[in-house]
């Protein structure tokens, strides 16, 4: 083939004159395939102008001239179509590197609007964006980069409803999404449409990359064919993640996604990448084969259409916190009670269960810290008694950040504690900063 970035802008133009001649006879024919001299598809692509042809030539100069690369994967990726399920920590990164490698079209998809907590990792959106639909803010910066780019944004949540209508459009599918039920819908439609899934997940100081559904490879269901307990799942809101891990997990899901489309390499299907911040450590776990047994892709499937994801895992298909309520109205105040409580100086002990760290970031007075771990496991009762005494109270008020793990708190302290009155407030500090101190801290 020939090398066009070794060639001069003079070579270049005469060697385009050369090909649009040889284009011209083609026009109005359907099958090109009898062509005698086969243009490159760098050039065929870009037939319309010289200086497309040139720009293009110019901006993939570096990754032209890879032996293993080239024009003819250049091509490949300029007529290939992805799909990028969140717009977050992962699809950032993803998006913009697969914009800047040159893909054809890319599908964005997110039901969510950027917020500030977002921006030390959702790398796309900015100050500016703050309050817009995640699609279309990261539509802009991949637009800004690649203009040439097909963005095709879906601002709903993607369902058993919408989902084959929209992945059918495209080649391979990331999964950047950050909840298990939207996993196994996007596992299940993946595998009935034969179309690959590259998946990511980011936590704390660990990410994870696989693919799913390639060639003879596992499916999501193949390695975890029973969703986990909601109660042990853990989102980047409530476990927080440091923003540089999702980026360089979301980069790697652009370039295996390159890499599957193009046939380069060996992509990581069957095999589980494992990337430890910590110790700058990445591992590479073999998974475990396809499995004959797979509801799914196994030899006697269960699961012949999509089915109601949410009901399956127990858990909805979005990581929003959802309050719960497993106390009685008798044992929960609200913050306006406690906020009269404090006026009165009447005397309780607060307990704020939350982790130590978080009462780094704000407080309400001071509390006693008792995190609900160890609540829940280790508890020592002497802590509790000493303040008891300390503060003369005759309520124990549990506070945490939103009202669910201080409602734990309560079952298992009316236990140590039957002859006081236990409660929690409703809806934690982040109501008490919506509802009685604006400048109270929101995390
Ligand atoms: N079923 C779904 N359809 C469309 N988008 C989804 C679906 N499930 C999750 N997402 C999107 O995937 C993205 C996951 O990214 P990430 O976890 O980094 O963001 P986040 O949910 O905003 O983070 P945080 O937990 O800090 O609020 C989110 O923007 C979320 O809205
Ligand atoms: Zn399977």
């Amino acid at each position: 083939m020939t090398d066009y970035t070794k060639m001069t802008k003079e070579e270049l133009i005469k060697e385009l004159e050369k090909r649009d001649h040889a284009l011209s006879r083609y026009e109005g024919k359907t099958n090109i395939e009898e062509d005698p001299d086969p243009l490159p598809s760098l050039q065929f692509k870009n037939t319309k102008s010289n200086l497309a042809y040139l720009e293009t030539i110019k901006r993939f100069s570096r990754q032209l001239i890879l032996p293993e690369f080239g024009p003819s994967k250049q091509d490949i990726l300029g007529s290939s179509a992805v799909l990028i399920v969140g717009c977050g920590g992962l699809g950032c990164p993803a998006a913009i590197y697969l914009a800047a490698a040159g893909i054809s079209t890319l599908g964005l998809v997110d039901y969510d609007d950027v917020e500030l907590s977002n921006l030390h990792r959702q790398i796309l959106h900015t100050e500016s964006s703050i309050g817009m639909s995640k699609a279309f803010s990261v539509k802009n910066a991949v637009k800004n980069l690649n203009s040439k780019v097909t963005c095709l944004t879906h601002t709903d949540s993607v369902t058993s409803s919408n989902i084959m209508e929209i992945i059918k459009k495209y080649d391979i599918v990331l999964d950047c999404t950050d909840n298990v039920a939207t996993r196994y819908l996007l596992n299940d439609a993946c595998f009935f449409l034969r179309i690959p899934l590259v998946s990511g997940a980011a936590l704390r100081f660990e990410g994870q990359l696989t693919i799913y559904g390639l060639d003879n490879g596992p499916c999501y269901r193949c390695l975890y064919p029973v969703p986990p307990a909601p109660e042990n799942v853990t989102n980047c809101s409530e476990g927080g993640v440091l923003g540089v891990v999702p980026g360089i997990i979301g980069t790697m899901q652009a370039l295996e996604a390159i890499k599957v489309l193009c046939g380069i390499g060996e992509p990581c299907s069957g095999q589980m990448l494992i990337f430890d911040a910590l110790t700058t450590k990445f591992r590479n776990i073999k998974v475990r084969n396809r499995s004959q047994n797979c509801q799914l892709c196994g030899s006697n499937p269960t699961i012949n259409e999509l089915i109601d994801y949410e009901a399956f895992c127990g858990a909805r298909a979005t990581d929003k916190d959802q309050n719960v309520s497993i106390l009685e109205a008798n044992h929960r105040i609200t913050c306006r009670q406690l906020s009269d409580m404090i006026k009165r100086n009447d005397h309780f002990l607060l307990v704020d269960v939350r982790p130590s760290v978080e009462l780094e970031i704000c407080r309400l007075g001071d509390p006693l810290n008792v995190p609900i771990r160890q609540i829940e496991s280790k508890f020592s009762k002497e802590k509790v008694i000493n303040a008891i005494h300390e503060t003369q109270a005759d309520t124990i008020i549990c506070i945490c950040r939103r009202g669910n793990d201080s409602q734990r708190a309560v079952n298992v302290l009316q236990e140590y504690f039957p002859n006081q009155r236990v409660c929690d407030v409703i809806g934690g500090l982040t109501s008490w900063a919506a509802q009685i101190d604006k400048t109270f801290p929101v995390y």
